[in-house]
């Protein structure tokens, strides 16, 4: 299977990795780069080819779209021609709906919608899958196993992806503001910087791994709470500034922000 990925950023550049660390030959993949310092940056790192966005297209049984949203309708039209019947289109683009990309596209090519997320870029990635109308369940699964790549993956209804482009797409940046504010914090206490970075750094790493044991989050947080102790004061005081509500009305934010982007 000949996989094109076109526009090797943030996400192109994480799934052209996570493909080839999963055994994809390099032979099998094509770049299509605009940047060409970056072309030949992923050219001399992974000895993968790059190849204009039409031949890469003509040759390809999958064709991954991973540059920005404005980008992905012209991209589209600009290798319709090449496109063969049979290649499924995966969309990484946050905000393009399927509706907006099969138009563009000949009958008897498949477009499936991802919404990944940046742990991709180590492995870690959350992905939903979505197909559109005209998709095939062979391209549905294709796009599921190329993102498996990169992480897990989930397949969703197209209308659950603005939700979980709230919940999962941008919820790295939820830890990261997390994680910055409770460093902040311990450097408020005292710590060196240094210290209090190892200090959050491994509780979130420790924590999510507790978390994938599968026991619910609310009995996790028990164990740590004691009667009248130290942590019953510091979630009292979490509790008081609203951290629930805070939670669901950014994610509420995020998920009307994506419903007007679409
Ligand atoms: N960064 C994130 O957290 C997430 C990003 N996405 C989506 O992933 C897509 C890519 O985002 P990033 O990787 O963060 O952006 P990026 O800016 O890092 O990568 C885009 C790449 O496409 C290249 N490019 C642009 N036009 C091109 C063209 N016509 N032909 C070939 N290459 C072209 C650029 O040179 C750049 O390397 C976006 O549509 C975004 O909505 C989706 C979920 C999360
Ligand atoms: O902020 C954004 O619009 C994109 C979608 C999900 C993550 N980044």
């Amino acid at each position: 299977m000949t996989i094109a990925i076109i526009g090797a950023g943030n996400m192109g550049g994480a799934v052209l990795a996570g493909l080839l660390e999963a055994g994809h030959s390099p032979e099998s993949v094509i770049v299509v780069e605009a940047r060409e310092e970056q072309a030949a940056a992923l050219r001399e790192k992974h000895g993968i080819r790059t190849l204009p966005a039409t031949d890469a297209a003509a040759e390809a049984d999958v064709v991954v779209l991973a540059v920005k949203p404005y980008g992905v309708v012209p991209v589209l039209q600009s290798i319709a021609s090449a496109l063969r019947e049979g290649t499924t289109v995966v969309s990484l683009a946050a905000g393009v709906p399927t509706s907006a990309m099969e138009p563009a596209v000949p009958d008897g090519v498949s477009v499936v919608r991802v919404m990944p997320n940046t742990p991709a870029l180590v492995g870690e990635g959350m992905s939903a899958v979505a197909g559109g109308a005209k998709a095939t369940p062979e391209a549905v699964a294709a796009a599921a196993d190329l993102m498996g790549a990169v992480g897990k993956v989930v397949t969703v209804p197209e209308s659950q992806i603005d939700a979980v482009t709230a919940i999962s797409g941008s919820g790295p940046a939820y830890v990261f503001l997390v994680a910055e504010a409770w460093i902040e914090a311990g450097v408020h206490l005292g710590l060196t910087r240094d210290d209090a970075t190892t200090l959050v750094i491994q509780t979130l790493t420790g924590s999510a791994k507790l978390l994938e044991s599968g026991t619910h989050p609310a009995i996790l947080r028990e164990q740590v709470t004691s009667p009248g102790g130290t942590t019953a004061a510091a979630l009292g005081a979490l509790e008081k500034g609203g951290l629930r509500a805070a939670f669901l009305e950014a994610t509420r934010a995020a998920y009307v922000r994506s419903q007007e982007l679409s």
